[in-house]
């Protein structure tokens, strides 16, 4: 088991350690604090809740967690080592001693700051080399993004190294290869953090009414295309070389505070944290990160399904794990009903009632069916040359509940495949228990004149080897039943 070692396990630190243990790394954590494994027992209720949903296959088994208080025995044999101390520079300088006096040559020491460059971090250190900067976002267990920033010490195997164990946490490592203070994406959050703070101190705007005018507008159009794109799009047919020459100019008027940071004094922040305490106060701090997480897991959710952005590395991560955790016609035990679906159960999934949303049985149903399509040989590439299936009927019985973060799986029994007809029994389960059963009739069609007809020879062939194989089970207890008609009430 790969094992990770978290030095300061705070708001940070405990969002790498869940990151980290949701993806099967065994996790040992240094933090002084006495507090820091309540602290990070509360962030990893968070992430349990959350992450797995955001695949649309399994996570592996969680890793083990432990706690240390002595610092060399959490690095030793880690090959990973997280540094998220304070941002300070004298104590992570000290703590680098610290860690490469005890911890494995080979291994990488990732430090979370915002804002130090890595050279900075490196001084005096005998392998400078094996230090980067690896700078997250929080919440650390659902952003992807990662500031991998790199110097001339470390030599390009690690830093294929690090890259490759980010991408196998599902993160996206965007290496900065030119050191700068705050790295790339915090200069732009102090930009517009600075700009905030003026418009509060000179009575301009509210807190509530600065975060209005980011969240009902241009936060959300960032999170799926950046600066840059949404620009392009905003010169019209002319595109960015129209925008520069309209909008160029105006960055001259003045229209911003530019550099200048107003003074921290006592009043200011009063002025700002009362503010905030009004705007946001009737939640607790968890509560607030509930909310965050609900939002982040639907807007990346609705992002995958656009293959775009955020989306679009959630689905990279989903790609490289498929094949060894969904079988295909070669490796699955064609003889029993066979998988087609295992994820857990996104929070987006979930209803007023508190349980997985009727809607959503039908979601995980027909993403069974799309699987068993590709078995069968219906993938991709079938259907742009023109075949497919259209569902006809479909039967859901509900006969258990789940909820957010649960592991269910689905297996498909063939009822019936043969010519243009295919009928399907799934079975949806929680763990071992039965919690549905969804029937469904489908037909192949030609994509062209959106007729029925026979699919291809492969297809058929894969269909009457899996009818082979089951026809020894037994017909499911509830296939071919409907809607029983109500019986009279006796008076
Ligand atoms: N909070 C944020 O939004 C972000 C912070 N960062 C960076 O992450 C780092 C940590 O920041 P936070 O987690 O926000 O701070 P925090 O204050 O929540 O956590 C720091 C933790 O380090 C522990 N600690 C102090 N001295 C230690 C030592 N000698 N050895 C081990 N642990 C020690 C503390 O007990 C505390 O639990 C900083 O470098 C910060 O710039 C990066 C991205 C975002
Ligand atoms: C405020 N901050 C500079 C510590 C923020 C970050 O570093 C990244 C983030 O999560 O916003």
């Amino acid at each position: 088991m790969a094992r990770a070692a978290i030095i300061g396990g705070g708001v940070i630190g405990g969002g790498w350690a869940a990151r980290f243990l949701l993806n099967g790394w065994d996790v040992r954590v240094f933090d002084p604090d006495p507090e820091a494994q309540r602290k990070i027992g509360e962030v990893l209720d968070n992430a349990r809740r959350s992450l797995p949903g955001l695949s649309d296959l399994p996570l592996p088994d969680e890793g083990t967690l432990s706690f240390h208080d002595d610092l060399a025995e959490a690095v030793e044999g880690a090959e990973w080592i997280q540094e998220s101390v304070p941002e300070r520079l004298d104590l992570k300088l000290k703590v680098y001693a610290q860690i490469q006096a005890a911890c494995e040559e080979g291994a990488i020491i990732g430090s979370s700051t915002s804002g130090f460059k890595p050279s900075e971090l490196q001084e005096g250190s005998d392998r400078p080399g094996q230090i980067v900067v690896t700078h997250p976002f929080n919440p650390v267990y659902l952003l992807p993004l990662i500031e991998l920033v790199t110097t001339g010490a470390n030599e390009a195997a690690l830093i294929d190294r690090a890259k490759g164990l980010l991408s196998s946490l599902g993160l996206f490592p965007l290496h900065v290869k030119k050191e700068i203070d705050a790295h790339i994406a915090d200069r732009f959050l102090e930009a517009v953090w600075r700009e905030a703070l003026w418009l509060v101190k000179d009575g301009i705007a509210t807190t509530e009414e600065v975060d209005e005018a980011i969240r009902m507008g241009f936060g959300i159009r960032w999170a799926q295309m950046g600066l840059f794109e949404t620009y392009r799009v905003a010169g019209g047919e002319a595109g960015m070389r129209h925008f520069m020459a309209q909008f160029g100019p105006a960055l001259k008027w003045p229209w911003t505070k530019l550099m200048d940071v107003p003074e921290f004094t006592d009043e200011l922040v009063d002025l700002i944290a009362d503010q905030s305490d009004a705007q946001s106060g009737m939640h607790s701090i968890r509560e607030l990160e509930r909310i965050r997480d609900n939002n982040l897991v639907a807007m990346m959710r609705a992002l995958k399904a656009q293959d775009w952005g955020a989306g679009a590395v959630l689905n990279a991560h989903d790609a490289g794990r498929k094949r060894d955790a969904m079988p295909d016609i070669e490796t699955a035990d064609l003889a029993q009903p066979i998988l087609t679906l295992a994820r857990a159960v996104p929070l987006d999934w979930t209803d007023y009632n508190g349980h997985m949303t009727e809607s959503r049985y039908l979601d995980a149903f027909a993403g069974a069916t799309d699987r068993f399509m590709e078995i069968i040989g219906c993938d991709a590439d079938y259907i742009a040359s023109g075949g497919s299936y259209f569902t006809a009927e479909t039967h859901i019985r509900h006969l258990g509940e789940c909820h957010a973060g649960a592991r269910i799986s689905v297996r498909t029994q063939m009822l019936l495949g043969q010519g243009k007809k295919l009928h399907l029994f799934h079975s949806m389960y929680e763990g071992e228990e039965l919690i549905a059963t969804c029937e469904s009739f489908l037909l192949h069609v030609s994509l062209e004149t959106r007729r029925p007809c026979a699919p291809s020879q492969e297809i058929e062939d894969s269909m009457a080897r899996i009818a082979a194989a089951q026809s020894g089970l037994e017909y499911p207890q509830g296939a071919g039943s409907s809607i029983r008609k109500p019986v009279p009430m006796a008076e």
